[in-house]
């Protein structure tokens, strides 16, 4: 089963509109006629719709790095997965370790965004990790397993065929420790297996999982190469031109 390898940039809280301009002219231009891999900038709010207009025409995609369940309400201070939709966004990522230890977000919360932006035709990034007292105690695969049933509890088959689900161990996040390429297939071995089981082995087959934590344009080719990673989400590197435009030059060019 062949599987479109997708780079997604996190951008977290990073760039105003006039540098996420400044961005998408750079690399917009550099990976013209580009193909093999589906590219992805998850820009803050404030920065979608300049972007929106400056990838217009170009091979990237909008994401977002957020979403409220609710279709709209008195929730001050959120966004609906249709504001999102109405900008052109097509991929949210959901559940970021960031948003899970400072924003509240739970697994239920997780499940719930998850349902709101299927029905919205948003594709969820949906991520899932362990951290570092967890892997020292052997949990890694427990909580891997657990983050990814309750994120997909009831979504059928033919919808989550279509989802993207990040390994990010967090102790890997913007410390320059990355997991090996080994050990992260291991793990996203381990999820797709649980995918099967909650689903069937067909649509798990289907799924992207990508690898996140300290990913550069040096170590992506390394982690691509490995028969269950699907790509990758990037912080740091993905907030310079040349890095992004050399992760995604790594990701197209490795070889299974
Ligand atoms: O959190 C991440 C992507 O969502 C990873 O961040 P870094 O690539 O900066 O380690």
């Amino acid at each position: 089963m062949s599987r479109t390898p997708i780079i997604a940039g996190n951008w977290k809280m990073f760039k105003t509109i006039a540098e996420a301009k400044e961005f998408a002219m750079v690399v917009t231009n550099e990976l013209q006629g580009v193909t093999g891999a589906d590219m992805v900038v998850c820009a803050p709010f404030t920065a979608l719709a300049a972007l929106r207009d400056a990838l217009t025409g170009s091979n990237l995609l909008l994401g977002a790095q957020n979403v409220h369940f609710a279709e709209e309400g008195a929730y001050t201070g959120e966004i609906s997965p249709r504001m999102l939709t109405e900008l052109g966004v097509r991929y949210v990522i959901i559940g970021h370790s960031e948003r899970r230890a400072y924003f509240n977000e739970t697994d239920e919360t997780v499940n719930k965004k998850v349902h709101a932006s299927l029905k919205h035709s948003l594709i969820p990034i949906i991520c899932v990790g362990e951290d570092l007292d967890q892997r020292e105690a052997g949990q890694t695969f427990t909580i891997v397993e657990e983050q990814t049933r309750a994120a997909i509890a009831g979504v059928a088959a033919n919808q989550a065929a279509e989802l993207v689900i990040a390994y990010e161990p967090i102790w890997a996040i913007g410390t320059g420790k990355s997991s090996t390429a080994q050990d992260a297939n291991e793990v996203i071995g381990h999820i797709r297996k649980t995918l099967a089981h909650i689903l069937d082995q067909e649509t798990a087959n289907r799924i992207r999982i990508q690898y996140g934590g300290s990913v550069k344009p040096d170590n992506i080719g390394e982690f691509l190469a490995q028969t269950e990673i699907d790509g990758a989400l990037v912080g740091g590197a993905s907030l310079v031109p040349d890095s992004y435009v050399g992760l995604v030059r790594g990701a197209v060019t490795k070889e299974k």
